[in-house]
């Protein structure tokens, strides 16, 4: 369960004062997600997400948040809207933390994709894209490849903790990611942590899409890298690649890739498995006291990455 902040009732029953949004029924911690706390609430007015913001967004970063999930809406991308207080602002504070109420959004997220939801997910993710096109502001990726190396040094000692020659294997990738690493692809506004939890189905049909948090403006190919690593792996952390063919074609159906993003999809995907390695690999280490979360286990990307390293190119 992501709970990092316990809010007491006093105080969550000040914050809500604040707000047009009822009386209070409910407030139940959520058993899902890794990096922010939220909480369901219930409402005399409907059901609604508080979000508390932890230790990986920076409070600066959130009106680029906040500010792309109402722009998506308006371009027909159903995604969370941020709820004004009654001064008419998104952004509050409850429990010391940065905290925001988003609508909630109707649909389940499926813990193992089909072709089918690729194929669905593709599309989407394309459509964002689209839309995102035009979002005003700027957000540079924190979490890019000028990011692994300082992220993994104060805690590469023990990597063999996890799986023995983690240590080496980052290291030489870090060498070959950073040599190699794609410039100048089209780039623009990317979801960056478009995983199956973070898609909403109806049926076969996407109904909304969360967890814009990592949001940033990066290569469309890397996001699409990312999302061939966390929907068309099995259990067993092997490539499937019919959902691979079924995510790739459908996206490709809605904004087609050029030949700089074809020739370097296979190193975005590299760094996309990297990139997840890294900073599930820090976050194992180092669960804060007393949260309740279920940290995501490192070696799903190891495998991932290892796989792209053989695998060459397979678009
Ligand atoms: N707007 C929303 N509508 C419905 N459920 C939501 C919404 N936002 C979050 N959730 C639920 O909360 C969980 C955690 O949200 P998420 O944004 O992924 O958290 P984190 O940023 O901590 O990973 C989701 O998996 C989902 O079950
Ligand atoms: N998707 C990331 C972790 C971020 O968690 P989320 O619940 O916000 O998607 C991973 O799987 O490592």
């Amino acid at each position: 369960m992501a709970v990092y902040t316990q809010v007491d009732d006093a105080e969550l029953l000040a914050f809500l004062a604040t707000y047009d949004i009822g009386d209070l029924l409910s407030c139940k911690g959520i058993a899902e997600g890794v990096e922010n706390s939220n909480y369901y609430l219930h409402t005399s007015a409907g059901s609604f997400i508080l979000t508390l913001y932890e230790r990986r967004v920076a409070e600066a970063d959130l009106p680029f948040f906040l500010g792309l999930m109402e722009h998506l809406a308006r371009r027909g991308v159903t995604c969370p809207l941020p709820v004004p207080n009654r001064a008419g602002k998104p952004l509050g504070r409850l429990a010391g933390r940065p905290a925001v109420i988003v609508t909630f959004l109707d649909g389940y997220s499926v813990h193992h994709p089909e072709v089918a939801h690729c194929a669905a997910l593709g599309v989407a993710l394309a459509q964002l894209h689209l839309a995102s096109a035009d979002f005003p502001l700027r957000r540079p990726n924190a979490l890019s490849v000028e990011a692994w190396r300082p992220l993994f040094a104060p805690a590469a000692a023990r990597a063999d903790e996890v799986e023995p020659g983690l240590r080496e294997t980052v290291e030489a990738e870090l060498d070959y990611l950073e040599q190699n690493w794609p410039r100048d692809l089209p780039s623009g506004v990317i979801h960056a942590d478009l995983f199956p939890d973070n898609a909403f189905f109806l049926g076969d049909k996407i109904s909304g899409v969360i967890d814009f948090y990592f949001a940033c403006n990066d290569a469309y190919a890397y996001d699409l890298a990312i999302c061939l690593n966390a929907w068309c792996f099995d259990e067993a952390h092997r490539f499937d690649m019919e959902k691979g063919a079924a995510l790739l074609s459908a996206y490709r159906r809605v904004r087609p890739l050029d030949g700089a993003e074809l020739d370097a999809f296979p190193t975005l995907a590299r760094g996309a498995a990297m990139r997840f390695l890294l900073t599930r690999y820090v976050d194992w280490l180092d669960v804060p006291k007393g949260a309740l979360v279920r940290p995501k286990d490192p070696r799903e990307y190891l495998a991932k990455l290892r796989f792209h390293q053989t695998a060459g190119a397979f678009l």
